[in-house]
């Protein structure tokens, strides 16, 4: 089943087009890695398909919902993890996720259920009753994908998730996204190419605002003739610089 379909996805500032006519597909229980240099229009696609903007043109379905004509229905269906984190400084970790376990109108029981297999799954047991601004940015990114997560999305956004994480840190919230895969359709920004490489099963590839490539790795390479997902994604982002 089709998770988000874009078709024509247009969003225009003034005469700046920063995404052009998108069209995309992704599968539910799919990750899907977008990547683009600076200003590609990563984050304007995302801001549509999170309803925080409106397209010029165009439209967008999530799991059936027009992000145009039922925006409503569309935000009860996903979550956003944004590139700064959301997590409250003076609650503790396990505060910060029963906080918005309620906010939700999760029923006491619920909430408990729900803040202990967050806490698991993104190894933040032992530190559940520290607060959250004594945690490591590592684990704040950790804790801040969890608040997302506690709400049950179908769909979650991950903007960047390992921005100014050291090599451990970017291991350790790999392994917590790996445990998610297939449960969850799972759309990623990132500007890491081993992050896509790691973690999505298909990648898109943007440059001024259009969509380059859609695939795999291996298909992303073949299409290029190039032997990594570095060189391809160079060769495709470029290409369009040429044809400008
Ligand atoms: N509110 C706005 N008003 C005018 N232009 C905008 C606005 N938001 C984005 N743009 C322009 O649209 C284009 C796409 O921007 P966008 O932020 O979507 O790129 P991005 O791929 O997310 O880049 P980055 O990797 O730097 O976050 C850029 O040229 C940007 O300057």
């Amino acid at each position: 089943m089709i998770a988000i379909q874009t078709n024509n996805l247009t969003k225009k500032f003034e005469k700046k087009i920063a995404v052009h006519s998108l069209d995309l597909s992704i599968e539910q229980g799919e990750l899907f890695a977008l990547l683009g240099v600076n200003g590609a229009g990563k984050t304007t696609t995302i801001k549509m398909l999170t309803c925080l903007s409106s397209p010029t043109s165009g439209d967008a379905t999530l799991l059936g919902n027009s992000i145009v004509s039922n925006p409503h229905g569309v935000k009860e269906l996903i979550n956003v993890s944004p590139q700064e984190t959301a997590v409250a400084p003076n609650l503790t970790v396990r505060e910060n996720l029963e906080l918005i376990a309620q906010i939700y109108g999760f029923d006491k029981k619920t909430v408990e259920i729900r803040v202990e297999e967050m806490l698991r799954t993104f190894s933040l047991t032992e530190v559940s009753n520290n607060k959250a601004k004594t945690l490591s940015g590592g684990m704040q990114r950790r804790l801040s994908i969890a608040m997302a997560l506690i709400t049950n999305p179908q769909i979650l956004f991950l903007d960047e998730p390992t921005l100014g994480l050291d090599v451990i840190a970017r291991r350790e919230l790999w392994n917590a996204v790996k445990k998610l895969k297939g449960s969850i359709t799972i759309i990623l920004t990132t500007h890491y190419m081993d992050e896509a490489e790691v973690l999505s099963d298909r990648i898109g590839i943007m440059a001024k605002g259009r969509l380059k490539a859609v695939g795999t790795v291996a298909e992303l390479m073949a299409k290029t003739n190039t032997e990594s997902l570095e060189e391809a994604f160079v060769s495709l982002a470029t290409k369009e610089e040429v044809e400008r």
